[in-house]
């Protein structure tokens, strides 16, 4: 049945944002990559994958609020770690850029936080939803790859950020949205 089929999905989701960010952990703690590239590329891969998983779910109204369990649970994690009531050394690693817990409530949080709201107010329903979390994740890894090679010329009011690091953001995040409302897993009409 359809509760079956979403309970399943959301089970299925919760394990694999749980073993991402243990993966990443493990690698940097095996200094196999930097704390900031992992970072950087679980907050590509925690978006990315978020919406790849989505068709997983059934067409019934409720699909959304089994969906939304995962970006909850991860926000209830980040504040119960980011807060101190418990340790979580792994997930400091993989998610911060210094090695804070406090971090967890910055960045980390924002982002599930959006991930949160736009499954709930868009889901599959609105390409809004699917450019938005695009840019989110995918966008913002490449203008990060980008901009930081190629990036001399930087924006006139933020000296941190470049115009073909911005470029690349907007470039790649429509990318992946073609791509991804091209596949045909959505019922986007
Ligand atoms: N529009 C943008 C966005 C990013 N960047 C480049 O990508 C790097 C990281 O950008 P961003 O992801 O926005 O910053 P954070 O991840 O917050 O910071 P960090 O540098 O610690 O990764 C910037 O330092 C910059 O070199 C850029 O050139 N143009
Ligand atoms: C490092 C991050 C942002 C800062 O720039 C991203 C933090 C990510 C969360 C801790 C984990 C989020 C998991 C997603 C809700 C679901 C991913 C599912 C997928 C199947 C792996």
């Amino acid at each position: 049945s359809m509760l079956l089929r979403d309970g399943g999905a959301t089970l299925l989701v919760t394990a694999g944002a749980y073993s991402l960010v243990r993966a990443f952990d493990a690698l940097t703690e095996r200094r196999l990559v930097q704390q900031s590239l992992s970072r950087k590329v679980v907050h590509v891969l925690s978006g990315v994958f978020f919406m790849a998983s989505w068709p997983l779910f059934s067409n019934s109204t409720s699909a959304r609020f089994f969906a939304a369990v995962v970006p909850f649970l991860n926000c209830v994690r980040l504040l119960t770690y980011g807060l101190g009531f418990y340790s979580d050394e792994a997930l400091v690693k993989s998610v911060t850029r210094e090695g804070k817990r406090e971090e967890l409530l910055r960045g980390p949080l924002y982002y599930v936080i959006v991930l949160l709201i736009i499954v709930l107010v868009f889901w599959r329903d609105s390409p809004i939803g699917i450019v938005s979390l695009s840019m989110m994740s995918g966008g913002d890894g490449f203008a990060d790859i980008v901009g930081r090679r190629f990036g001399s010329l930087k924006l006139p009011f933020n000296k941190k950020k470049s115009w073909v690091g911005s470029a690349a953001m907007f470039i790649s995040g429509f990318l992946l949205s073609a791509l991804y409302g091209s596949c045909g897993a959505l019922p986007l009409s």
